[in-house]
């Protein structure tokens, strides 16, 4: 299989068969037998495709009279590529593109179907630069960013036009590589100068104190340090859920919904391995990730355990100093890293989760001592899940009262005066939402 016949099969798993672009890709590419060079080209065009699908769908109803049903769904993905490639990279000459295009329609389908895809990309060629969209502001905004209507409308409502717009800007940008610094196994200084020495381009994070941004260099997993356990690929936004906690060694946590234990491993540096860390998922399978991350990076206060935390079980109240619940969301904010986030949600299945964002808060926050710390958080930019949960919440359970955030002042941190935070999304952060609570 050469690169397009791969790029167009990933593109028929994430489109058809509702598929994670980033698993997809990896396993496909681990299989094939193709130069680097390669891998990262298909890399580029299944992101490139999946994030701007909207404006190219717009696009591609200009020529395909007869609608998208007519089209074959692998033609169609044939011609989402093609159109990605003309628009938005400049590494492939048009001509070679369209020339791709119709050779790979010809061998899949027929003669005819490849007549038909020169014809449409080569009227496209042709009115590249055509007004496709006029109308209102959310059809404009949904077009230059390729996001769907809805979307557009829904960080519109919440955010107003000039935050909506660098929400959505934010979600297209290419995430760059941030890792956090394992203090027990490294100083901060001595993995900075070794990365340095093993050819890596760094620079300090622009928060956390452990945080190093990665801006050139090999791939991170075959890294000696990140094989020893010296680092963790982490955004910066999840680390400072970490910072926030107000951790102090031998302390007693839990955390709710920890797979695959990002921040329950930073939460057990921080706590320098003492203390005890109680990690809960439902999912059985995942806790195999947070113990093999403990056992790399030499933690051992860490027990990951199977439990439903939307239910309340009556061994742990009252046990925990501290509480995470990075609970499970929309993902609005990391549609960077997961782009298909895009077309996978619908408006009601937001409203779904907040349903058992209640029942984890409202059980959660009863393993908690007197005194103690409630971390809420979400990589979501939907208020219902985020500041509406957190008001619910404090009206049910006056003992509680929200705690002030601060880490810093950046242009992405919305700092709100009841004191929980969000994060806009940028290059180095995801969206994300945190909200500390303390019980009196
Ligand atoms: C946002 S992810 C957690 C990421 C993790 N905290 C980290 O930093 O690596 C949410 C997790 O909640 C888990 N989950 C979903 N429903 C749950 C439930 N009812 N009880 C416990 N865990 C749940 C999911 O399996 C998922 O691993």
């Amino acid at each position: 299989m050469n690169s397009r016949e791969i790029i167009v099969n990933v593109l028929g798993n994430v489109f058809n068969e509702k598929a994670y672009s980033n698993i997809v890709l990896n396993k496909t590419l681990n299989k094939a037998e193709i130069s680097a060079k390669d891998k990262a080209f298909i890399t580029e065009v299944v992101y490139g495709t999946v994030k701007y699908r909207y404006t190219i769908d717009v696009i591609l109803s200009h020529y395909v009279k007869k609608g998208f049903k007519s089209v074959e769904p692998y033609v169609l993905n044939v011609l989402r590529s093609s159109i990605y490639q003309i628009r938005y990279l400049s590494k492939v000459p048009d001509f070679a593109v369209v020339n791709e295009a119709v050779e790979l329609s010809k061998k899949h389908s027929s003669g005819k179907v490849a007549k038909f895809v020169n014809g449409v990309l080569r009227n496209y060629l042709r009115n590249k630069d055509e007004e496709y969209v006029k109308g209102n502001i959310e059809d404009i905004l949904a077009f230059k960013y390729s996001f769907p209507r809805w979307m557009v409308k829904f960080f519109m409502n919440d955010f107003g036009k000039e935050k909506c717009e660098i929400i959505l800007k934010g979600l297209n940008q290419v995430p760059g590589v941030t890792v956090r610094v394992n203090n027990i196994k490294k100083s901060y200084e001595q993995a900075y100068s070794e990365l340095s020495e093993l050819g890596y381009t760094i620079e300090e994070g622009e928060i956390c104190p452990e945080a190093l941004r990665i801006i050139k260099g090999k791939s991170i997993e075959n890294n000696p340090l990140f094989k020893e356990g010296c680092i963790t690929v982490q955004d910066e936004s999840a680390m400072l859920v970490g910072m926030v906690m107000d951790l102090e060694e031998n302390m007693t946590v839990i955390d709710l919904c920890s797979a695959p234990g990002g921040k329950t491993t930073h939460m057990a540096e921080i706590m320098n391995n003492t203390g005890k860390i109680l990690a809960f998922d439902i999912h059985e399978n995942k806790l195999k990730l947070i113990r093999d991350n403990s056992e790399r990076l030499g933690i051992n206060n860490i027990e990951a355990n199977t439990l439903d935390a939307s239910e309340f079980h009556e061994d742990l109240e009252g046990v925990a100093h501290r509480v995470l619940m990075d609970v499970p969301c929309s993902g609005l904010g990391i549609i960077r890293k997961k782009p298909e986030i895009k077309w996978n949600k619908n408006k009601n299945e937001l409203k779904d989760l907040v349903n058992i964002q209640r029942k984890i808060l409202k059980n959660g926050s009863r393993y908690l001592k007197k005194g103690g710390i409630l971390v809420y958080s979400t990589c979501t930019l939907n208020k219902e899940e985020n500041e509406k949960n957190i008001n619910w919440f404090l009206k049910e359970n006056p003992e509680f009262k929200l705690e002030k955030i601060y880490v810093g002042d950046l242009d992405n941190l919305i700092y709100h005066q009841e004191g929980y935070v969000t994060i806009l999304p940028n290059k180095y952060m995801d969206g994300f939402f945190i909200a500390k609570l303390k019980k009196s």
